[in-house]
């Protein structure tokens, strides 16, 4: 079974402190997906992604960078791609630590947009990889974006390439909020529509150039398969097979 699980930046950083790891949270995650491939849970082929939080944001932001509009300045892209490989080298030491097979994959070295900003990205590596056993992790990233240089492609994106492309079974994120909120701040089971609640959804309540929460709704109605947002707590959980926290099923 493909499993997609996406470990959100606001999770595993502290993302109002510039290039902080949250440790206790990321070590839990790490814990939860070391036990999870472990054990006969539904998890065999396993792809992480991981966001950005304080980490890629924040250079982002401060470059003028975001997934439409882009820059020429080198220094300024790998400003960028360098602080998601300073996380990225994180969430691998976590997972190491744990003997979780993990192997980076680096979305600049691999994607690119078109003039319209779609995306292209081979999963050759990433399917290898799940063959050989190793759980590739993607992260957020910069990507060469025609006609704008470098944007950035965020991992709620990577999410969607990696579940069409992988036929996955299914697909988690795993957020700092136990799933989407509506307006009396009540975690919504079930998303059909953008419509159903558009009127909760806001963007993130930190720095974040890729769209927040409603950013994330719109990637996963236009999913083929369901998808769950949940909080760390239900992250075993959703491993172990449960459906925690939001279903988006457009
Ligand atoms: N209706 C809503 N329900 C839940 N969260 C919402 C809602 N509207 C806005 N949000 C915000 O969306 C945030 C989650 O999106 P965000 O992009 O920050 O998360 P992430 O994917 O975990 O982090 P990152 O983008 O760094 O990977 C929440 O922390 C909250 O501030
Ligand atoms: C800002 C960068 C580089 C990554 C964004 O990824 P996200 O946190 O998944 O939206």
């Amino acid at each position: 079974m493909t499993t997609i699980l996406k470990l959100g930046g606001s999770v595993i950083t502290d993302k109002d402190r510039r290039e902080t790891v949250d440790v206790p949270a990321l070590e839990a995650a790490a814990t939860a997906v070391a036990s999870a491939i472990d054990t006969e849970s539904p998890v065999d082929d396993l792809v992480v992604v991981h966001g950005g939080g304080s980490y890629g944001h924040y250079h982002a932001e401060e470059h003028g960078v975001s997934t439409t509009d882009g820059t020429h300045d080198a220094r300024a892209a790998l400003a960028i791609h360098d602080a998601m490989k300073r996380l990225n080298g994180h969430v691998l030491d976590a997972f190491g630590q744990r003997d979780v097979p993990a192997l980076p994959v680096h979305p600049l070295s691999v994607g690119a947009r078109d003039a319209e900003g779609d995306l292209s990205f081979s999963l050759d590596s990433v399917r290898t990889m799940l063959a050989e056993g190793f759980v590739p992790v993607l992260h957020g990233d910069g990507v060469a974006h025609a006609g704008e240089g470098v944007t950035v492609v965020s991992g709620d994106e990577l999410v969607v390439r990696l579940a069409e492309g992988l036929d996955a079974d299914r697909v988690g994120l795993c957020s700092t909020v136990p799933g989407v909120l509506d307006t009396n701040d009540e975690v919504v089971p079930e998303i059909r529509e953008f419509g159903d609640v558009a009127a909760a959804l806001g963007g993130s309540d930190s720095t974040d150039v890729t769209g927040g929460m409603a950013a994330k709704v719109r990637a996963l109605l236009a999913l083929g398969a369901p998808a769950h947002i949940f909080g760390p707590d239900e992250l075993e959980a959703f491993l172990a097979g449960d459906a925690p926290g939001t279903c988006i099923d457009g």
